[in-house]
């Protein structure tokens, strides 16, 4: 029997690169010219709002959709031409587009049926990415009897029976719970490292894209924004856009004078975080301003405070005891991004 370390041997790592992208459907550019470099054996995520091209860019790496122009590249060769079944490369669907008649394991099994292998490998591959995902219990169940979670390892598996250098994952948790999505993601992490197998994952959702990936290309309006760690990404957004799509952000326009937002023409962004409230203690200097606490909203482990300070109402993020809605103390802005024309000009402290 063929054994997962074997399933992970028979796949080369083999980088992606794109470059000079575009593409316009019904008279509108959806991409315009677009690189990407994502090394072998590395996860990335396509994340951005709704709209933005990033199912389209997966398409036109799968192969399903051609561009107008541009390259794309699987370990050094030129793909750009062949349709999907010719591509290094795998895709599971949003929907898993399981078959409701077949078994898990024919399910697995039938893209290698179509390629006409020898009906031993193909068990033998089945039962190997089965176990690699945690299912030879299903073998023989259909799809409408098992969970949403186990619909999802059945698509992985029959997307890494394949054995692709390539592994394309379509908003791969939109269909599951919120509990499930954290575990499934782990989950799909963990065979991606274990198997080092180049991957590129569509999301929209900045925590999954936060916690699954070695780095995020953010995408806005058919151009990615910033291609980066998401700490990277996170600490020195590149835009207004990222710091905006990536976190919480508190948003002015004008500039941080001597602790207080004052009038001025760029942008001031401050993350909550960055955001500090006492009680008592503070005095009018070093950027400690009186403030009101307007709203407590409890977060779990943390909590947000609305509050309103002479120069402007601030959100804060805080932990430990909480300050009564009403009570009087003073805020102080740790930290902030100042903007320009959309694109980061300086990081500002207090300190
Ligand atoms: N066949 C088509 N004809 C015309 N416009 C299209 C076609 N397919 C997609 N589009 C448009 O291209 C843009 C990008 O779509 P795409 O599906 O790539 O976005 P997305 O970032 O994946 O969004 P979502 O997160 O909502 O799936 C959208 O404005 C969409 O309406």
């Amino acid at each position: 029997m063929t054994t997962a370390t074997e399933v992970a041997a028979g796949r080369a790592a083999a980088g992606l690169e794109i470059s000079g992208l575009h593409k316009s459907l019904g008279g509108r550019t959806i991409i315009d010219s677009l690189d990407l470099t994502v090394e072998a054996g590395e996860l990335v995520s396509l994340l951005g709002p709704s709209g933005c091209g990033k199912t389209t860019t997966l398409r036109m790496i799968a192969g399903f959709l051609t561009p107008d122009a541009g390259s794309i590249q699987v370990g050094g060769r030129e793909v750009v031409r062949l349709g999907p079944e010719r591509r290094p490369s795998a895709m599971v669907f949003q929907n898993y587009a399981l078959w409701p008649h077949m078994t898990v394991a024919k399910n697995v099994g039938f893209p290698l049926k179509l390629r006409k292998l020898p009906r031993k490998e193909v068990a033998d591959r089945v039962d190997a990415a089965l176990a690699l995902v945690n299912l030879m219990h299903h073998k023989d169940s259909r799809p409408a009897r098992i969970s949403g979670g186990e619909q999802q390892r059945t698509a992985l598996a029959r997307a890494l029976v394949q054995e692709p250098e390539l592994l394309l994952l379509d908003e791969p948790l939109s269909n599951l719970d919120a509990k499930l999505r954290v575990k499934v993601r782990e989950d799909i992490r963990e065979i991606q490292q274990r198997l080092g197998i180049t991957t590129v994952v569509v999301t929209h959702d900045q925590e999954e894209a936060m916690s699954m990936s070695d780095r995020i290309a953010v995408m806005n309006d058919g151009r990615i924004e910033q291609f980066s760690t998401s700490v990277d990404l996170y600490s020195t957004p590149a835009t207004e856009f990222v710091a905006t799509f990536i976190g919480s952000l508190n948003r002015f326009e004008g500039r941080i004078e001597a602790g207080r937002i004052a009038s001025g023409s760029g942008v001031v962004g401050i993350r909550p975080e960055d955001v500090r409230f006492s009680a008592d203690g503070a005095d009018d200097k070093d950027g400690w301003v009186p403030a009101t606490v307007e709203r407590v909203v409890p977060r779990g482990h943390f909590a947000e405070l609305y509050v309103k300070r002479e120069d402007a109402e601030l959100r804060a993020y805080v932990t430990g005891a909480l300050p009564p809605v009403g009570a009087r103390g003073h805020a102080r802005v740790e930290k902030w991004l100042e903007f320009e024309d959309g694109k980061l000009v300086r990081r500002g402290s207090a300190c």
